[in-house]
């Protein structure tokens, strides 16, 4: 029903056209019972309108059909398509901190395998309407036929329905908690494709992953899911049986105290046997809305965590930043990891520093001490839980976060490499594009055309240039880079801080660098130390928390490189 209710919801009046076609079809199959025993039992009918009434008959029926199936499967794919495309703006709108404690596994579980389920039982639901039309026109023949007979048949019926449901009712239970098995199961498969190494290294460790891990909880699915199916088989075959029941009812025990005339009787039987079909269709499809609505149950879940979007988040207008960094200020600003009894929770901040615009800061610090959760504040993607951040004296308010956002390109440690620049748009994209390329000393690995890169099947240091190049491309007044030169050799690590960042500071941006290559600390305008989420030290041009720090030597292997490899504005 919540599946039906959800059909409703998106076009009632598809939806009330299809079942309106499904119930003259249903209707047409019960008169062609009628319409059988009508030849069979009365032979004073002439033949040739009896023709022309079964020609008619039998065309009303196709076209029915046709018309209720096409409508209701015109209407499931757009209802799938509206969930897809729903859920894809809800999670994209809701807040990155939210979206981080859902976790990817049980976001990907949803927009796979949840509409699935539910996309499954769209292209079920034309044959169930149809079905049910059946059904229901054979039980108003019977009922038109002979009221006695009809009331019998509703009892039996009303107490195979009852019981029917309450069988139903456990199945949908074992059905949820095999759903909760999949969230589980998915968090392994994960493990399993991004831990694959870890997992061929180690026999022992891979053993106890499969058996205790991946295996223990496949199992426990398929046991529930198991017992879910056995208790709608033994729930169908029961309802069937019911079936044979009446049949056995008007053949041997009615006629015993209701006298009925011999086509009555017939009719009344061959209706109950021309709905047997329908009827054995209903209950072989009924596990599949069951586990469709063990999935409906778990996007409304979802759709209770993820927010609605916004007009304003996409509003073209909105958030067009301009291309020079302002001053950026942290006012007592905080944040907080809860965790559980056992570990202290990590609370970073009070922060209180100013980025004036054009500025080159580090961020250092140890590992742990809150440095990328003080790049996801200062870029927007975490909301301060107290203090402001105030861009040029004006603070950040929640409706004005969306477009605080769009003053900052970053590369973050855990980037995602898209295949093509997206959200660019400009004709002379690909020409920049490849002159970073060429400068990024990547033009002999990747190729550009129409804002596509020919490849991203590359070594992550070479990855990561892409990502810049991307960043680069943006041409945003702030930039962040969470470790950007990790996976650079010495060379071009040199290239980034020597002719990187110096040519996007030259540009007017401010730039923020999350690093511990401590050989270029000196070449920082400032650099915040960060301590357990605190502030240590802001020591200007040089050394963090030592003053002016003289600059370090280079290695010979680190020495800049020719001028062209930098990349220019
Ligand atoms: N999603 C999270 N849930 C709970 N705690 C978290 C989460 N992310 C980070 N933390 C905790 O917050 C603290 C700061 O983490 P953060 O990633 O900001 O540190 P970092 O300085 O960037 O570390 P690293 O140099 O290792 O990248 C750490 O102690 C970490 O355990």
């Amino acid at each position: 029903m919540a599946i039906m209710a959800f059909l409703l919801r998106a076009a009632k009046w598809q939806m009330v056209a299809a079942l309106a076609a499904g119930l003259l079809n249903g209707l047409c199959s019960a008169g062609l019972v009628a319409f059988v025993v009508a030849v069979v039992f009365h032979k004073e009918y002439p033949a040739d309108r009896l023709i022309l009434a079964f020609t008619a008959l039998v065309l009303l029926m196709v076209s029915s059909r046709v018309c209720s199936s096409l409508l209701l499967t015109r209407l499931g794919q757009s209802a799938i398509f509206r969930l897809r495309a729903e859920l894809g703006h809800k999670i994209l709108a809701t807040p990155y901190r939210r979206l981080q404690a859902l976790g990817a596994p049980r976001l990907l579980v949803n927009l796979t395998d949840d509409v699935a389920a539910v996309a499954e039982s769209f292209s079920w639901i034309p044959l169930l309407c149809i079905n049910v039309a059946t059904v229901l026109g054979c039980l108003a023949y019977v009922a038109w036929l002979s009221p006695p007979l009809f009331a019998v048949m509703a009892v039996v019926m009303a107490f195979g329905v009852l019981s029917f449901r309450a069988i139903q009712r456990g199945a949908i239970a074992r059905f949820k908690q095999a759903r909760e098995c999949d969230d589980r199961l998915f968090q392994h498969f994960r493990g399993l494709t991004e831990g694959v190494k870890e997992l061929q290294l180690n026999r022992d460790k891979r053993r106890a992953f499969f058996a205790d891990e991946l295996q223990a909880t496949a199992e426990r699915g398929q046991a529930l899911y198991l017992a879910g199916m056995t208790a709608y088989v033994l729930g169908a075959n029961w309802g069937t049986g019911l079936f044979y029941l009446v049949i056995g009812l008007f053949l041997f025990v009615l006629p015993q105290h209701l006298p009925l005339p011999a086509d009555t009787m017939a009719g009344a039987v061959f209706a109950v046997i021309y709905m047997m079909a329908p009827l054995v269709t209903l209950f072989n499809g009924l596990p599949i809305l069951g586990r469709a609505q063990a999935a409906l149950g778990k996007l409304d879940g979802l759709a209770g965590r993820v927010d609605a979007p916004s007009p304003e988040a996409d509003c073209a207008s909105a958030g067009v930043p301009a291309k020079q960094a302002r001053r950026l200020r942290f006012a007592g600003v905080t944040h907080h990891y809860f965790r559980d009894e056992a570990v202290r929770d990590f609370m970073l901040g009070p922060l209180d520093f100013v980025l004036e615009p054009g500025e080159l800061v580090f961020v250092v610090g140890g590992n742990g001490s809150g440095k990328t959760t003080l790049a996801l504040l200062l870029i927007g993607l975490f909301a301060p839980e107290s203090g402001t951040i105030l861009l040029d004296g004006a603070p950040v308010t929640a409706a004005a976060r969306e477009d605080y956002r769009q003053h900052f390109s970053a590369v973050f440690s855990d980037f995602y490499l898209f295949e093509s620049l997206l959200g660019f748009g400009n004709r002379e994209l690909d020409e920049q594009a490849r002159d970073y390329l060429r400068r990024l000393q990547l033009d002999h690995k990747v190729r550009i055309e129409d804002g596509r890169f020919s490849t991203v099947d590359l070594s992550q240091g070479q990855r990561k240039r892409l990502a810049l190049l991307a960043a680069y491309l943006e041409d945003r007044p702030f930039y962040v880079f969470d470790e950007w030169a990790a996976d650079q050799d010495p060379a071009f690590k040199q290239v980034f801080y020597t002719e990187i960042l110096p040519s996007l500071k030259a540009k007017g941006k401010t730039v923020v660098v999350i690093t511990h290559d401590d050989a270029y600390f000196h070449l920082a305008d400032r650099c915040l130390r960060l301590e357990d989420g605190k502030i240590g030290a802001i020591a200007p041009s040089g050394r963090p928390g030592g003053g002016v720090g003289a600059a370090k030597p280079l290695p010979a292997e680190e020495q800049p490189l020719e001028a062209s490899h930098a990349v220019a504005g």
